[in-house]
């Protein structure tokens, strides 16, 4: 599959949304055309079926239909051109699934033998869907097994099934399933908070279940790493092994990791509730891909990452230090197909007509679910019997068959809510039964697969009246067994499956009894026809996304990560050589090292460049002389409006610019406030002001053109010729700084003046007309930016050298640029800089103009003591 390993030829194409479409585009050719091929080898899917279509051309009959697919064929094979595949995949690209539970329960039938049984939920039913991937599973088997025999022949057993166990103790999955998963994560995903009250003993026990939960994730991860081969994607799935995707980077960083949430994720509101809040972000965002079932769960993720961790949100996802971890809706689906074909079976049948005959002269209604309070059975059972209260004429023709799968029947919890579902549905019956039917029919047992395929196929109505439910499976399984009957699904607005199915279910709120009562009456009264038109919109969908397009999607995003990474990384620049800036140093005569430190013998500049010292002189203005600043009174008053409605914002005045501050506010506040402080600038105070506007990330600065860090460098070297009479070129640079992206023009200061770049290293520089002109130049010279400069405040007024000499050359707008009529000393006498001798480096791993980096404040300590040391010993 291409995507994999892709060299960054010029074929491929840039934009992750063109690679994605380009990949649709494959998947579609080779399921159309080679739908029972092993191989998904694009290149040759492509070749053969232009050989195909090539055979009929003589014909010359190519239909637009199959122009399209010449089309398609080109685009794959200009695609998988552009990869360099490292191992060309003989068959499926292989993929190691990983989730709390395998999609097998084993039973111990001996000592060393085992039976194995499907597993219900929704999770496993998605992912049996899946058939173009070599698909492992590693998981918890359900089972204790605390023997070694015992292991071995489970492992066995299971590698028959590709599957791959990991063996939990009994005490770990007490803490760890029981516990953190299941009594506190799962709770407080749905909305239904932490323990409170009667739980109590459970937040006291809180750091030990998240010990165990740790432990528990690194156990996966080892049975994850010991299994794992190069090119493998392993893709972790659930709230279980949020700690999986930190513990599987740490092994191997590049590791391709993906994490799928299968419930809602709450609002940052409810998840900074969490003690372990920060911790289990942070693990889960170092996957490279990370997946919701909905825009909204989507969002609260991204949002909490930058509530609680104070990361940058993007439409793309999360981004820490320059690193970027997608974060996207993958909404899953179903194998329809498998239940479509399973209705024609004979055994199923079969079961049809027992049920029809059984329900005779009644509509049937039907819930199915695991006995869990997330799926709102209690409320379901209650508006059903507020619907035959308020309509009697119903009570003997309809019956409510609910279908309860006993789940985590070790926590109390759930415990409870059997007792209480058993206690309201023997009131109902006793209510409203007769001798010879009750109206629920209530089963605390699961279903095997054709049982519950005939069960789908003869029901009037579905009921699905979850709180919160992460997708809900069995809205959609009804669906794809309803294309005879077309039964009306009455559906909760707080299951994820509420976004996919809503224009054909009617949606209700769930904790609004009599409007659930009333959904009933109109589901059960609902003409034909527009049953019918309610159920083609559902049908249509469940039956074109299904499982596979779920799980091929997110996989050929994960993939996609990595030549994101790589197009990513190129603008990372390199770690600075040491070695050599060492060597070039103590080789070059005059050397200008661009820091930013105080303490010693350096000019220190403040306010972009606008005031200069020597680190123990006085402050000087280089002030232009004919700087505006008229604005900034209009520019003032927006911003105290804007600083009083956003709470901890706060703005500075300074000598040549404006800043409003935003970084202690909410971040999204923020965020929506400078947008509207900024369409108020544009349109009015600034309309015709000689300003730039600059954006950082939590900041908005509103500043005289010209007022550039740039800038600031030519005045400053001006200053210094001025106060040294510097008698010998400058020919080694070194400008090292941490500085913002609107300040990154003093890395280019120099790079229009050198000759060329340092073989290999630097990156390519965007060919300028301009710049290759003077590149050209063998002795390149330095300028002045302003004619003159003024006293501001106090400080001494000092010309710039430059400019005393010169007074054409100007600033004009954002961008700086040499002037090269403006020259104050013969060519070659200022600066004789040789681009190998030119270091310029940024702080931390982030994308930057400057050509090496330093990977933290401390690495440029070490640096600047090697060039010290070196000094003194040459
Ligand atoms: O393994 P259990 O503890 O018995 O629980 C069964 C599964 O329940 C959850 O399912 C979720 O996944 C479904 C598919 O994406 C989704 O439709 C549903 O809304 C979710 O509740 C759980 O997330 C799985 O891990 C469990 O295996
Ligand atoms: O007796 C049963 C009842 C349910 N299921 C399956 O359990 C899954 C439930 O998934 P859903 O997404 O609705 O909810 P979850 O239980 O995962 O929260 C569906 O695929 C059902 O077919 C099953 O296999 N047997």
């Amino acid at each position: 599959m291409p995507g994999n390993k892709c060299n960054g030829n010029s074929s491929v194409p840039t934009t992750r949304v063109e690679r994605l479409l380009r990949e649709r585009e494959l998947r579609k050719f080779n399921r159309t055309f080679h739908p029972n091929e092993e191989s998904s080898d694009s290149n040759k899917d492509a070749e053969l079926y232009d050989h195909e279509l090539n055979s009929r051309e003589g014909n010359n009959c190519k239909s637009p239909y199959e122009q399209e697919y010449l089309d398609v064929a080109a685009l794959a094979r200009s695609f998988s051109e552009g990869c360099e595949r490292q191992e060309r995949r003989p068959s499926k690209q292989r993929l190691l699934v990983v989730a709390n539970r395998l999609p097998v329960s084993a039973v111990r039938r001996g000592e060393d033998s085992w039976s194995l049984e499907i597993s219900a939920g929704g999770l496993v039913s998605a992912l049996l869907g899946v058939k173009e991937f070599e698909a492992k599973w590693i998981g918890w088997a359900g089972v204790n097994v605390p023997d070694e025999v015992g292991q071995r022949a489970l492992a066995k057993a299971l590698a028959e099934k590709r599957c791959i166990p990991v063996f939990l103790d009994e005490e770990i999955v007490h803490q760890y399933y029981n516990g953190y998963c299941n009594n506190i994560l799962w709770p407080l995903f749905h909305y239904l908070g932490l323990p409170q009250e009667d739980r109590l003993a459970t937040t006291r026990s809180f750091q030990s279940q998240f010990d165990a939960y740790k432990r528990a994730n690194q156990m996966f991860a080892d049975v994850v790493n010991k299994h794992y081969e190069e090119g493998d994607v392993v893709w972790c799935h659930d709230y279980h092994l949020m700690f999986l995707p930190k513990c599987l980077k740490e092994y191997n960083s590049n590791m391709k990791v993906g994490w799928f949430l299968h419930t809602p994720f709450p609002s940052s509101e409810i998840h900074r509730t969490l003690p372990s809040r920060s911790e289990l972000l942070r693990s889960v965002i170092a996957a490279d891909l990370v997946g919701f079932h909905t825009y909204d769960y989507a969002r609260h993720f991204v949002s909490a990452c930058t509530r609680i961790l104070g990361l940058e949100g993007t439409p793309e996802g999360v981004e820490d230090q320059g690193k970027l971890t997608r974060v996207a809706a993958f909404p899953i689906g179903i194998d329809s197909d498998r239940f479509i074909r399973a209705l024609e079976l004979p055994q199923v049948q079969e079961h049809i007509n027992e049920l029809k005959q059984r329900f005779a002269g009644r509509k049937v209604m039907l819930g199915v679910d695991r006995l869990d309070m997330i799926k709102g059975i209690p409320q379901k059972i209650l508006a059903f019997e507020k619907f035959l209260e308020e309509n009697p004429d119903w009570r003997d023709k309809v019956v409510l068959l609910q279908i309860a799968v006993p789940t985590r029947t070790d926590v109390p919890e759930y415990q409870k809510l059997t007792s209480q579902v058993h206690e309201i549905v023997g009131r109902i019956n006793g209510r409203f039964g007769t001798l010879t039917a009750v109206p629920i029919h209530h089963l605390d047992r699961s279903l095997d697969f054709h049982k519950l395929c005939a069960l789908y196929a003869v029901t009037d109505v579905a009921l699905v009246t979850s709180l919160r439910d992460g997708m809900n499976l069995v809205s959609y399984e009804f669906v794809a067994c309803q294309d005879s009957r077309k039964g009306v699904l009455i559906l909760s607005e707080f299951a994820g499956a509420a976004q996919s199915l809503g224009a054909g279910a009617i949606l209700v709120n769930p904790w609004n009894i009599t409007e659930v009562a009333s959904a009933i009456g109109q589901a059960l009264n609902m003409p034909a026809d527009e049953r019918e038109k309610r159920h083609h919109h559902n049908f249509l969908h469940v039956t074109t996304h299904t499982a596979q397009d779920w799980a091929e999607t997110f996989v050929s995003e994960l993939n996609d990560t990595i030549v994101e990474a790589q197009l990513r990384t190129r603008q990372i620049p390199p770690p600075l050589p040491v070695k050599d800036a060492v060597e070039r140093y103590l080789q070059s005569r005059n050397r200008l090292l661009i820091l930013n430190f105080g303490e010693y013998n350096l000019w220190l500049a403040a306010e972009n460049g606008m005031f200069l010292r020597r680190a123990k002189g006085d402050w000087m203005t280089t002030m232009p002389e004919h700087l505006n600043m008229d604005w900034v009174d209009s520019v003032k008053h927006v911003f105290e409006y804007f600083t009083e409605r956003t709470p901890r914002s706060h703005f500075e005045l300074r000598e040549t610019s404006l800043v409003w501050n935003y970084k202690y506010a909410d971040v999204e506040f923020g965020r929506l406030q400078a947008r509207d402080l900024l369409q108020h600038l544009w349109t009015g105070p600034i309309s015709n002001a000689a300003v730039d506007v600059v954006q950082g990330s939590r900041s908005v600065e509103v500043r005289s053109v010209g007022v550039t860090k740039g800038a600031a460098i030519d005045r400053i070297l001006g200053e210094i010729i001025h106060s040294k009479c510097m008698t010998t070129p400058i020919d080694y640079v070194l400008c090292v700084g941490h500085f913002l992206g609107k300040d990154e023009d003093i890395y280019t200061f120099f790079e229009p003046e050198l000759p060329a770049d340092p073989s290999g290293t630097a990156r390519a520089k965007v060919t300028d007309p301009i710049k290759t002109s003077i590149e050209k130049r063998a002795a390149p010279k330095l300028l002045a930016s302003k004619s003159a400069s003024k006293a501001c405040h106090g400080k001494t007024q000092r010309t710039s050298a430059a400019s005393e000499k010169k007074t054409t050359n100007h600033v004009s707008g954002t961008v700086w640029r040499p002037s090269q009529d403006s020259i104050p000393w013969h060519e070659g006498s200022v600066l004789d800089l040789k681009g190998e001798n030119y270091f310029s480096c940024t702080v931390g791993r982030k994308r930057s103009n400057a050509r090496y980096l330093f990977g933290s404040s401390d690495e440029i300590v070490t640096f600047l003591k090697e060039l010290a040391a070196a000094s003194s010993s040459g």
